[in-house]
């Protein structure tokens, strides 16, 4: 692990917000200028996950663009299944039957990075390569302890300008354009301010 993770924010989060019912936002934003190759969502392998407990129903999966008080992202590398082995993803998980979302939210930051979190407004989302399945992700910070590895191999606070340095997940592609507008600042999402 990086030692710099400790991620005690201190941006200002706006009380939690319960999501808007569909927006999907992938591929609506402009991609910024970076020489870095950008993230191109693409057909991906199914993972090896386990049996999807609603067939043809599709399913939730919630994850987080946790912020410090440099406005830097955490960065999560995956280390399975072997398809996405090595890619970086936004900390979450799929919402399990009869839990909320933001519930599943904080379920999976307890149990992938043994931290406490506060959830902010929701950044965006996209639809997954697998029928069905969409990817929600919110805007977060770290309010309790120092993230540490469970299920990840490495983890990384990135600045703005680091935002392309590492291989996204292929459908995160329009949530990392969309953080790096806001992060930019050349969104008009009035969040994270400073
Ligand atoms: N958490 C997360 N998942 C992502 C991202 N991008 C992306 O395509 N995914 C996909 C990969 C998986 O198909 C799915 C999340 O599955 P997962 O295996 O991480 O979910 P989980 O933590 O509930 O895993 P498990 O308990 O079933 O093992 O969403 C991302 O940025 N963050």
């Amino acid at each position: 692990m990086n030692a710099d993770v400790s991620g005690q924010g201190a941006c200002a989060l706006p009380p939690p917000v319960t999501p808007p019912a569909r927006s999907v936002t992938s591929g609506a934003v402009a991609a910024p200028a970076s020489n870095e190759p950008e993230p191109v969502a693409q057909p991906v392998a199914r993972p090896a996950a386990g049996p999807d407990p609603a067939p043809g129903r599709g399913r939730l999966v919630v994850a987080v663009a946790l912020l410090d008080e440099r406005r830097r992202v955490l960065a999560a590398r995956r280390r399975e299944p072997p398809a996405y082995a090595g890619m970086w993803e936004f900390p979450g998980g799929k919402v399990e039957p009869g839990e909320t979302e933001l519930d599943a939210l904080v379920r999976e930051c307890r149990e992938e990075l043994d931290v406490e979190i506060e959830v902010g407004p929701v950044l965006g989302e996209v639809e997954l390569a697998r029928p069905g399945w969409v990817l929600r992700v919110w805007f977060g910070r770290i309010t309790g302890r120092v993230p540490r590895m469970v299920d990840h191999d490495e983890l990384r606070w990135l600045s703005v300008a680091e935002l392309y340095d590492v291989r996204w997940m292929p459908a995160d592609g329009p949530l990392v354009d969309r953080l790096h507008q806001v992060l930019a600042g050349s969104d008009t999402v009035g969040w994270p301010a400073g």
